[in-house]
């Protein structure tokens, strides 16, 4: 059986399907697959480990009827269309839990690194440009007891919200489909409405899914209700905010400061103005990038392969409706 990977993937997952007994074809070039090739790839395949955001789409399903099982190399699965996969009886396999605790320390980072205007300061040095100390010069501000805001209070804006308070004692704000007794009970978190947590956030952190309801959820209207000094950090997906809105809340000091590792598109452009906003730090999509964490997804989506070439339940399942009944598209092997 064949298993298609659409990037270079760490040693850890590949020697699992190799234990496997699988046939691995995988893309090694430094673009992005096109849809085409995509297919082509796949036709012939039982399994497809996807790495990256290629869209996984009804036409491309349709397209193989060969592939039983796809595992993404990511938890966000926003590329894929589920309904789709469940009506082909496909299960789609995900990487959470394992990634939490890397992606909380990027959105941290973030968060800490925009305060002190931590990566504009580091490309002044590299101009030769290392200020004659001033008392008023270079400030950033102080992250102690301020209130974090977290916009999708699930593992990853738990994982935040424990470090700001550990760390700086910050209250905690959230925002989530749901309350979150966990985050309430330990870290003392309150439930408020969006738009209480726009008004009342000296830092927001985004950890919300990509979805047709959180599309732009962070556009003109939303920047235009948070606090002058409020940092916005996006460690989720770049189209939860409205990037031309982002840079119209910063230039117009609607917001203090911006902390991405997402943007809209990916990758940005080096031209973009928020590059050279002293209080914006962007870094290129990296919050799970750690080589244990890397690892750990790799064997995670290695796992949900093999699962799902035997027929079994995948250990990490996106679709778990697809186990209802028998799939109405391909059966298990
Ligand atoms: N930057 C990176 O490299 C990186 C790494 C990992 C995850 N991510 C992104 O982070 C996201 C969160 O990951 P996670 O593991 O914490 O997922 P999770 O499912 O544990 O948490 C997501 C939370 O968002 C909430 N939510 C969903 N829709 C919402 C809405 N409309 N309004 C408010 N809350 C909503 C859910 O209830 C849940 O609590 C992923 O979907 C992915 O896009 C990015
Ligand atoms: O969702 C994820 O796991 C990361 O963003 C990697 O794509």
């Amino acid at each position: 059986m064949k298993v298609f990977i659409t990037r270079v993937i760490p040693q850890a997952g590949l020697r699992l399907l190799e234990e496997a007994g699988l046939t691995i074809e995988q893309w090694t070039k430094k673009r992005n697959l096109t849809p085409a090739e995509l297919v082509d790839h796949c036709r012939d395949a039982d399994a497809l480990l996807s790495a990256g955001s290629s869209k996984i789409d009804a036409g491309f399903l349709a397209a193989v009827p060969h592939l039983k099982v796809i595992a993404l190399h990511a938890v966000g699965y926003d590329n894929v269309d589920i309904t789709a996969a469940t009506a082909h009886g496909i299960p789609i396999g995900n990487t959470p839990g394992v990634l939490t605790d890397a992606t909380a320390d990027t959105a941290f980072l973030l968060m800490l690194a925009t305060s002190r205007k931590a990566f504009y300061l580091h490309k002044k040095i590299l101009r030769g440009d290392w200020n004659f100390f001033e008392p008023t010069a270079n400030l950033g501000l102080s992250l102690e007891g301020k209130t974090l805001g977290i916009f999708g209070m699930g593992s990853i804006g738990q994982a935040m919200a424990r470090r700001s308070k550990a760390a700086y004692n910050m209250p905690i704000l959230y925002h989530n489909r749901k309350p979150c007794t966990t985050a309430e009970k330990e870290l003392g978190a309150r439930y408020v409405s969006f738009e209480t947590l726009l008004r009342e956030s000296d830092v927001l952190s985004v950890h919300a899914p990509l979805t047709a309801d959180t599309q732009d959820k962070f556009n003109a209207a939303a920047f235009a209700q948070m606090k002058p000094n409020a940092i916005f950090v996006n460690t989720a997906r770049g189209g939860l905010h409205n990037e031309p809105d982002l840079i119209s809340a910063l230039l117009n000091h609607q917001i203090w400061g911006a902390g991405l590792d997402v943007t809209n598109p990916e990758p940005m452009h080096p031209d973009n103005v928020l590059l050279q906003m002293p209080n914006v730090c962007v870094l290129p999509h990296i919050g799970s990038a750690t080589v244990e964490t890397r690892d750990a997804m790799a064997i995670l989506a290695a796992r949900n392969i093999i699962a799902g070439l035997k027929g079994e339940r995948l250990p990490a399942v996106v679709n778990p409706q697809v186990y209802e009944g028998k799939p109405a598209g391909r059966p298990a092997l």
